[in-house]
């Protein structure tokens, strides 16, 4: 099984820091729902900013080496409802969902194994088994069945029948010559018994009692504009941003004059009344999304999707997520979108669990979301694109330079098609939450360094990218005396306009340096003795630890070189 990082512990790291709390925590909290802290909202920042800074404001060149023409919209959360009608949500954005007539909790149907295997009866479970060896000690998981496993799932095969389960188990995980199981395997080894066995029903992750049967249940929040509460008043809040874009794609045709290809994004919140919220921020009920819809002509779409595609994996690597962890996938026959001509998920192997998961989704839409708008609105001529630059180019032949007199001459429609069309979209979506959960679970390390005496000490370390740290530099007087304090809060200053800095003249420098590893921050300066005769200051970097002297005047620039993009 894989390492796994307990999600429990590391969320209370990231609370006690300041990364992420769990909103309205005072009141116990809110299943789903997420608060970023000091630093997080930093971090979170950074991230959004870094997106729409390379893909937005300065996207690297198309596949020709031609520019990419792209802007921005900020839309409503609360929209039309027919918005949400057209693009197909209001039928049918559901999950498959089991609810449980024992406790009454509901769960998605579709993720059964992973969050059995994330349930607190399997982790309580899962104590009593060895994940390096892969093997379990018959009397210990007896004991648990006899003990822990009645208070916590009393339905459970293995609580019920821990005899008939365990010998199983023993077929099929200790006698498994092979590799060990996955947690996934593990679990379901303990649920199949239990259904061979007894006949039931997959037990329920809260209470282990048997899952009723799966029903389609919708994700879409509901609220009412106005103050009737009626029918006619409901609306919805949006479940992604790119409706607004499809929307307002006309608008931005007549207000910008772009011409194809070209890309609209947007980044803001979308909410989803999802099943079963879990894994930390992984899947909330409210998220931010960093969407963008590239249109262009069908028959260069699939370039453009490959480009996209490309770029989104490679961007991730740039700020800092090691390659070996990323995973492109391309989506399967089964799961694809009907109308998708192609999607590929890029997906980060969390270490919450053995498969990687979704980061983003990057899909070749084709023309069904702005045939949808186009049929629902009843305006089907706004969603028709005129390439006059091809028209134009292709003039050599015809008689007549107006398009209007040329269709009169009913041409093949295979020729119209390539002057009049429905673009093609190619949406690269990704969740600003999910990659802030990625850039904290890649960037947490412990290492040992030497601590003020020379022994060695854990220490943790926030190996944030300099782009995404939440603090860029810190800054510390090394005494409070001999004029250093007022040299270090003159260098705050002067680098506050441009970076977040932080400064610290509390306790021994080692303790310092300690506070800002585990906020991440890549440097860390130290005004001393020396800076008074040679305007130097050391600057420590966070990672490898080194200390260099480096004059005043060029500690902006050090900073900045760190910052530079490198898509
Ligand atoms: N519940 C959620 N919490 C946090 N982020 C989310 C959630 N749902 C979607 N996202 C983010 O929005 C992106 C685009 O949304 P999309 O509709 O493609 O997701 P999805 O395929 O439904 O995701 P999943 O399969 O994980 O439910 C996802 O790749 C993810 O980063």
């Amino acid at each position: 099984m894989p390492t796994r990082i307990d999600m429990a512990k590391f969320a209370k790291f990231c609370k006690d820091m300041g990364f992420v709390y769990q909103s309205s925590e005072i009141y116990g909290g809110i299943n789903g729902f997420w608060d970023y802290g000091p630093l997080g909202v930093e971090l979170k920042r950074n991230i959004k900013e870094a997106w729409w800074q390379d893909m937005v404001r300065n996207p690297p060149p198309g596949p020709s080496g031609q520019e990419i023409r792209m802007v921005g919209l900020d839309c409503s959360i609360i929209m039309n409802p027919k918005v949400w009608v057209a693009s197909g949500h209001v039928a049918t954005f559901a999950d498959p969902t089991r609810k449980c007539p024992g406790c009454g909790k509901f769960t998605r149907a579709d993720q059964l194994w992973a969050i059995l295997a994330e349930s607190d009866w399997m982790n309580s479970l899962l104590q009593e088994f060895d994940p390096v060896t892969g093997k379990y000690d018959s009397p210990r998981l007896m004991k648990w069945a006899k003990g822990k496993g009645q208070k916590l799932a009393p339905n459970l095969a293995l609580v019920k029948n821990p005899e008939v389960t365990l010998s199983f188990l023993a077929t099929r995980v200790n006698g498994q010559p092979e590799a060990p199981p996955s947690l996934q395997e593990f679990t379901r080894y303990v649920a199949t018994e239990q259904l061979e066995a007894t006949g039931l029903q997959e037990p329920c992750p809260a209470c282990g009692a048997p899952l009723g049967e799966a029903k389609q249940v919708s994700l879409m929040f509901e609220s009412h504009a106005g103050l009737d509460k009626t029918e006619e008043s409901k609306v919805y809040l949006r479940p992604e941003t790119a409706q607004g874009i499809f929307a307002n794609y006309r608008n931005v045709l007549d207000s910008t004059r772009l011409k194809l290809p070209f890309g609209i994004a947007q980044v803001g919140k979308a909410f989803r009344n999802e099943v079963t919220p879990r894994n930390f921020t992984f899947r909330s009920r409210e998220f931010e999304q960093m969407e963008i819809e590239f249109f262009c002509h069908p028959a260069e779409s699939q370039q453009w999707y490959e480009y996209w595609r490309d770029l989104r994996k490679k961007w991730y690597s740039t700020l800092g997520i090691q390659s070996d962890n990323l995973k492109p996938r391309e989506q399967g026959a089964d799961e694809v979108a009907f109308y998708s001509i192609g999607t590929t998920d890029i997906e980060y192997l969390f270490p919450f669990s053995d498969d990687p998961q979704e980061l983003e989704g990057v899909a070749h839409r084709g023309a069904y979301d702005l045939g949808q708008h186009a049929k629902h609105s009843g305006m089907a001529e706004k969603f028709m694109y005129f390439d006059e630059e091809r028209w134009n180019a292709d003039s050599a032949g015809r008689t007549t330079n107006s398009f209007k007199e040329w269709m009169k001459t009913n041409p093949p429609a295979a020729d119209v098609e390539k002057y009049q069309f429905t673009p093609h979209v190619i949406e690269p979506s990704a969740g600003a939450d999910r990659f802030t959960l990625a850039v904290l679970c890649e960037a947490y390390t412990e290492d040992k360094v030497p601590d003020a005496k020379g022994n060695e000490e854990t220490r943790v370390v926030m190996k944030f990218h300099p782009r995404l740290a939440p603090i860029k530099a810190a800054i510390f007087p090394l005494v409070n005396k001999d004029g250093m304090p007022e040299r270090a809060t003159a260098l705050y200053r002067a680098l506050k306009p441009h970076f977040n800095v932080f400064y610290d003249d509390k306790g021994a420098v080692g303790r310092r340096y300690r506070r800002q590893d585990e906020a991440g921050t890549p440097f860390c300066i130290t005004i001393d003795g020396q800076t008074a005769e040679d305007d130097t200051v050391t600057i420590r970097d966070r990672d490898t630890l080194k200390q260099e002297r480096v004059k005043v005047a060029d500690v902006r620039g050090v900073i900045e070189k760190a910052l530079t993009p490198g898509v």
